[in-house]
């Protein structure tokens, strides 16, 4: 299949974005003086063809999968704790629970390839495999299963967005040693020195770092993954989580909603997104830069800049919701501020 002619990613509405621009200027305060979200105002009328977006509700969708390439000690925490982390997920106790919260977002978590069986009613399963291969020893996935993550990251998506009206989407992940294949994917995807894409992740020593480079460098020279066909790379040295993330951004951008981008693995998964469809970079906004040293490299290779920088290095969809209230007070600028006019203010 080209998932390619599956998703049409409709372009960004430039008159309307003209029309906030004037607009803006009419507003009660000198001009440019709200910086950034003024320019972020109009990329939202852009993406949603409507001169007074909303991005309220958030719509959260954290996806959880095993690699198996935990097993070369790249992560300091034990792959079990993806498991634990998906049952704190459901129990409220997550960071990404209490952000959401805070923010009103509808939170939605998927299992797209833990390694264990879990039954709850408020999980979705929706799983392509227990876990990936060591793409050490073996590649992450075949090429038919990384299809079907993206597959099934478009369809909860889908269900998602229009089942409860979500208006803008954050995506999450939970996944021990997803930084690894995010940091394989990355070097393979932009051609940089591996040992400048690749950090401490949960927490690693600076030797268990150099021992990381070594792994991640000794894989791609065995699976020889082709920077040119996405799936290939994902099949590779990818992972499930990864896909799925990558096909709901491509869902969400066919759809105008905005895709709110956490940090490393998510905006990794967002460049792997735009080898399939280049078009749904228009739909993503960088919330905060992560201390994964790769993270900048990820976000400049998008063509974008991130809205802040709080050192954060958690996952989860956690810095996107953490962002959010900044993106809603562009959103707010736009429909609640006077303007000159109906205020009586004298502009210049
Ligand atoms: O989002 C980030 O920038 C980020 C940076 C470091 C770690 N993480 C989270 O930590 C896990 C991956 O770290 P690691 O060391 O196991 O590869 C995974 O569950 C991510 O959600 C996330
Ligand atoms: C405790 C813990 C929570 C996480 N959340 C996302 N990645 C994580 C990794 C760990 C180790």
């Amino acid at each position: 299949m080209n998932l390619q002619n599956v998703i049409k990613i409709p372009a960004l509405d430039k008159e309307v974005g003209r029309q906030v621009d004037s607009y803006i200027q009419t507003l009660t305060k000198p001009p440019g003086s709200l910086g950034k979200l003024e320019g972020l105002a109009v990329e939202l009328a852009e993406m949603k063809s409507k001169p007074f977006p909303v991005v309220s509700p958030a719509g959260v969708l954290v996806f959880a999968a095993d690699h198996g390439i935990a097993e070369e000690g790249v992560s300091a925490f034990p792959q079990e704790v993806t498991l634990q982390m998906v049952q704190n997920f459901l129990n409220g106790g997550a960071a990404i629970n209490v952000f959401s919260r805070q923010i009103g977002a509808t939170l939605k978590v998927i299992d797209i390839g833990v390694k264990s069986t879990i039954n709850d009613k408020d999980l979705i399963t929706d799983k392509v495999r227990m876990g990936t291969g060591n793409f050490f020893i073996e590649e992450a996935m075949t090429k038919v299963e990384a299809i079907e993550a993206i597959e099934i990251g478009m369809r909860q998506a889908e269900s998602f967005i229009i089942n409860q009206g979500v208006e803008s989407l954050i995506l999450g992940e939970m996944g021990i040693a997803n930084t690894t294949a995010s940091s394989a994917i990355l070097a393979v995807l932009t051609g940089k020195p591996i040992d400048t894409l690749v950090g401490f992740g949960t927490g690693i020593t600076s030797e268990r770092v150099l021992h990381k480079v070594d792994i991640i460098t000794q894989s791609i020279e065995r699976r020889k993954p082709n920077a040119d066909d996405p799936i290939d790379v994902l099949a590779k040295v990818g992972g499930l989580e990864i896909a799925g993330m990558a096909g709901a951004m491509l869902f969400a951008a066919s759809y105008r909603v905005p895709i709110i981008l956490d940090g490393f693995i998510s905006t990794v998964a967002a460049l792997v997104a735009s080898k399939i469809s280049n078009d749904v970079i228009d739909y993503m906004i960088v919330s905060h830069q992560s201390v994964e040293p790769g993270h900048l490299t990820a976000i400049h290779a998008l063509g974008k800049e991130p809205l802040i920088n709080l050192g954060l290095r958690l996952g989860e969809g956690s810095g996107a919701a953490v962002a959010f209230p900044l993106i809603e007070s562009a959103t707010r600028m736009l429909s609640e501020m006077a303007t000159f006019q109906s205020a009586g203010i004298s502009d210049q």
